[in-house]
């Protein structure tokens, strides 16, 4: 799966209303920044059954129920250890997905890297103007875990009530008065459920979050849902299904802590571009929790920031989703006249295309000078340190082609830099400790290309 950033954007395409034949409709969530798919397609998924309530709430261990049945159960089971440990989630799943769940390898465990008892960060007044916002307590490194959390709600993103649709067609309601009426009975029939079902502590944290769509256009459980919904990566009705048609997540996940994070569109530095995370997320179904990491060094005392939209995206289309959270992007990046910034971004896109070719050119090339690719890459990465993109699955392709090349050239030293940051890059984006060897000499040494660019010297007797 691409991942353009880690930090996965949340993004709305609320639009039930838009044609008179839609029934379901998005709801925010965090995504791997790939596009939504037309919420029709989804329609076409299981036409014979689509039940408009809640099937079953709880069902006991080995209830059967089917793919499309709507379940309404807390995650992990209560009597799990870690569950009173960590916290529960008060999901609302698709049958499917919960099977799917159930039989993730592991499921359920406690989170491999709970949350430390001395916390990282500290929720503040953000600096900016910007609500409440997340900051470091000391100075984060690239990779560094901020937190682990059990999500508060996983709720999903599509929904479709074809018959209630219908009597609003009989009844000749139509436009935006449709659209209320369906996200209305959606929340009422779905997701007010979802709330009910947690603790009291939780309803409250919950309740407490930022709601930017608290102007009636909806009740108080969707519009949270709405302003703070993160995608839950990895939870899906069936095994090939990425997503909704291979696209956008399936499901939302609410936090407590992490929801704090505002999309980044302040300079902390001079001439760093913003639209350009500090931190990203990711979920982890065996453990039911998301955790936190840097994507790059934060300083203590700064605002950790996320992205809510997908960052190699032109600006004009990064400030379409961010509408829907009620506030219009400033950073350097977004703001025209130049949009300097989207050509930048557009480059560095299509520059991953290249990396192989250059790569492979240079190695059957002697005549090729030994830096042609560390030269090619490390351009890039000025940029994207220029944009402030590390997070961005750009900056991983071209620090993978400078250990490659260092590897090739027998570098001890450039392996070690350049593998240590890939290394913690992986780490800061996936929690994946294993890809630290990218930094181990000894490791790379072992490799079939270890030294494959070093041409014997030839040697006049
Ligand atoms: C997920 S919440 C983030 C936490 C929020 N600031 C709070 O007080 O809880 C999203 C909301 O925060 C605000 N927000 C986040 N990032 C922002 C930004 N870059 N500019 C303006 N408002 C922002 C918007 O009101 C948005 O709807």
């Amino acid at each position: 799966m691409e991942r353009d950033t880690v930090a996965q954007s949340i993004r709305d395409r609320w639009t039930v209303g838009d044609t008179e034949d839609d029934q379901c409709d998005r709801i925010p969530q965090s995504r791997s920044n790939r596009d939504v798919a037309d919420p029709a397609t989804h329609l076409t998924r299981d036409p014979a059954h689509v039940p408009e309530q809640i099937t079953y709430i709880s069902p006991p261990p080995g209830a059967s129920f089917s793919d499309t049945d709507f379940i309404l159960v807390s995650l992990p089971p209560s009597t799990h250890p870690s569950a009173s440990l960590h916290g529960q989630t008060s999901c609302l799943l698709r049958g499917g997905a919960y099977k799917h769940i159930l039989a993730t390898p592991g499921f359920p465990c406690a989170p491999t890297f709970p949350s430390s008892s001395s916390p990282v960060y500290i929720i503040a007044p953000s600096r900016h103007g910007l609500g409440l916002g997340m900051f470091a307590t000391c100075d984060l490194e690239i990779g560094a875990h901020i937190l682990t959390e059990r999500p508060l709600t996983v709720t999903p993103t599509t929904i479709r009530m074809p018959v209630f649709a219908a009597e609003l067609d009989r009844s000749n309601v139509r436009g935006e008065e449709r659209r209320k009426a369906i996200m209305g009975e959606w929340e009422r029939r779905f997701l007010d459920p979802v709330f009910n079902g947690m603790g009291k502590e939780e309803k409250e944290a919950f309740a407490g979050l930022a709601n930017c769509h608290a102007e009636g256009e909806c009740g108080m459980v969707l519009g949270v849902i709405r302003t703070n919904g993160f995608e839950v990566e990895g939870v899906r009705e069936d095994e090939e299904d990425e997503g909704v048609d291979g696209e956008g997540g399936e499901y939302a996940g609410v936090c407590r802590d992490m929801c704090r994070a505002n999309h980044r569109s302040f300079a902390i530095q001079f001439n760093l571009h913003s639209c350009s995370p500090s931190a990203d997320r990711l979920f982890d179904v065996p453990s039911f929790s998301f955790q936190l990491r840097a994507t790059r060094f934060i300083k203590a005392g700064e605002e950790i920031s996320v992205s809510y939209c997908t960052v190699l995206d032109p600006a004009v289309e990064r400030q379409s989703y961010l509408t829907s959270y009620g506030f219009t992007c400033t950073c350097t990046a977004c703001l025209p006249p130049t949009h300097a910034s989207d050509t930048r971004r557009a480059l560095l896109r299509s520059s991953i295309d290249e990396i192989d070719d250059t790569f492979d050119e240079w190695l059957a090339d002697p005549l090729l000078a030994d830096d042609f690719v560390l030269k090619s890459s490390l351009r890039w990465i000025r940029v994207i340190e220029k944009e402030g993109l590390e997070a961005s699955d750009v900056y991983r392709h071209h620090l993978h082609a400078l250990v490659r090349a260092c590897v090739a050239l027998g570098d001890e030293e450039g392996v070690m830099r350049y593998g240590r940051t890939l290394g913690l890059w992986w780490l800061g984006q996936s929690g994946r400790e294993d890809m630290l060897k990218m930094g181990d000499v000894k490791y790379l040494r072992g490799r079939p290309d270890w030294g494959m660019r070093v041409w014997e010297e030839h040697v006049e007797e």
